[in-house]
C-alpha cells in the first residue's frame, strides 16, 4: 500500500508545492473543523497540519497516523506528548521567514513609534490644511534609532529581529526566561528588561509555560509610551489586559499579527475598538511570497526525508 498523505488545511498554503520524490497517495482538503479532523486522519500515515489542532484523542482515534508534518514553525496546535507517547513523528519548518517576520514587526514598529496612523487620519480630516506652520503635530515622534528594542525568545527570529533591530540604531537586550532562578550572560531578568524598553518584540512558542507572558502586571512594567510587538503567537498576551492598558495609557501602543483565536470568528475585544495606537494584521507575517515558497519547499523536504527513513526538524 502506498502511504496516504493528508493536508488537512491547504488553502492555508496558497501555492504550488513541488512533487514528492516517493510514490504515494494524496488527499487535500481546503480547512478542517475540528469535528472531521479524526475522521479524515482515519486511515493517513501522515496528516500535514498548519494551525488544524491535531489533540490526544484524534492521535487516539487515528492508529495508521506515523507522522506528522506542521507546516510552520509554531506547532502549539499539536499534542507533542501524545504524539511521542504513540511514537509519531513530528516535524516543523525552521528559519524560513527570517527576513519576513522580522520585516513585518519592524513595519509595527515604525508605525507605531512614528504615530503613522495619527498623521494619516489628521492629514485625511483636512488638519494639515489648517496648520498655522509647514507642518502640522499632533502626537509625539520616536525614531527607532537609540531606542532600546527588547527581544523576548532569542531563537531564529529572535536573533533576526535582532541583526536588523542594530543595523538600524536600535540598543538590543534579550530578556531572559521569565521567573527564572538564574539569568544567563547576555540577558537581562525579564521584569527589568520590560521596564527598560521602548519596544518589546516577542519571538518565543506559545506554550504552557508562556500562555499570558504579557498580562496586567508585565504591561504594568512596561513604559508609559513604549510598544508592544507580537508576531509569535496570540496566546502569549493576555487580551483584556492589553486593551485595559491601552485605554488607560499604561503602554504606548501595540503592534500584532497575532491573536488568541484565528480567524477571530467570534469576534475579539481588541477589534471592536479603534485606536491609532493599535494596529492589528491577520497573520501575515511569513506571507511573502518568497518567504511562504521557502516554508513550502521545507515541507516537502521533511515528508520526503520521513519516507526515506531519515526524518527532519523532529519535534519528537
Ligand atoms: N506571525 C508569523 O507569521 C510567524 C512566522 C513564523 C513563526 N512565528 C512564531 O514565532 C515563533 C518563534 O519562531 P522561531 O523560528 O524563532 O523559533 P525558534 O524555535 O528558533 O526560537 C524560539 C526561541 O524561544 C525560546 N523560548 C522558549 N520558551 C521561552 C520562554 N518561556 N521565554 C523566552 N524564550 C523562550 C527558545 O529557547 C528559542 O530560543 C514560533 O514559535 C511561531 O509561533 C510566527
Ligand atoms: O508558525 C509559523 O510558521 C507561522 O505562523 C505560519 O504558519
Amino acid at each position: 500500500m502506498l502511504p496516504r498523505i493528508v493536508f488537512l488545511d491547504r488553502d492555508s498554503l496558497p501555492l504550488t508545492l513541488l512533487p514528492l520524490k516517493a510514490k504515494h497517495q494524496w488527499q487535500e482538503y481546503a480547512n478542517t473543523a475540528a469535528a472531521d479532523v479524526a475522521g479524515r486522519l482515519q486511515n493517513a500515515e501522515i496528516a500535514i497540519s498548519n494551525k488544524v489542532p491535531i489533540t490526544a484523542a484524534t492521535i487516539t482515534a487515528c492508529p495508521n497516523l506515523k507522522m506528522i508534518a506542521v507546516a510552520a514553525t509554531g506547532y502549539n496546535q499539536i499534542d507533542l506528548a501524545a504524539c511521542k507517547a504513540r511514537g509519531i513523528r513530528v516535524c516543523n519548518i525552521r528559519d524560513y521567514a527570517l527576513s519576513g517576520v522580522p520585516e513585518h514587526a519592524l513595519m509595527l514598529m515604525l508605525a507605531l513609534r512614528r504615530q503613522l496612523l495619527t498623521y494619516r487620519i489628521d492629514v485625511l480630516a483636512g488638519k494639515w490644511q489648517q496648520a498655522q506652520s509647514f507642518c502640522h503635530f499632533s502626537a509625539p515622534i520616536q525614531d527607532l534609532a537609540g531606542s532600546t528594542l527588547v527581544i523576548v525568545g532569542s531563537g531564529a527570529l529572535g536573533q533576526a529581529m535582532a541583526g536588523l533591530a542594530r543595523a538600524l540604531g536600535m540598543h538590543v537586550l534579550f530578556a531572559e526566561r521569565k521567573n527564572a532562578s538564574v539569568t544567563r550572560e547576555g540577558y537581562i531578568p525579564f521584569n527589568q528588561a520590560l521596564g527598560l524598553a521602548d519596544i518589546v518584540s516577542l519571538h518565543c512558542p506559545l506554550n504552557t509555560e508562556t500562555r499570558h507572558l504579557i498580562a496586567e502586571a508585565e504591561l504594568a512594567l512596561m513604559k508609559n509610551d513604549a510598544v508592544l510587538i507580537n508576531t509569535a503567537r496570540g496566546g502569549l498576551v493576555d487580551e483584556a489586559a492589553l486593551l485595559k492598558a491601552l485605554q488607560a495609557g499604561y503602554i504606548g501602543g501595540a503592534g500584532l499579527d497575532v491573536l488568541i483565536e484565528e480567524p477571530p470568528r467570534n469576534g475579539n475585544i481588541l477589534l471592536d475598538i479603534e485606536l491609532p495606537n493599535l494596529i492589528i494584521t491577520p497573520h501575515i507575517a511569513w506571507a511573502g511570497r518568497f518567504t511562504m515558497q521557502q516554508l513550502a519547499d521545507q515541507l516537502i523536504h521533511n515528508i520526503d526525508a520521513f519516507l526515506a527513513g531519515e526524518p527532519s526538524n523532529t519535534l519528537v
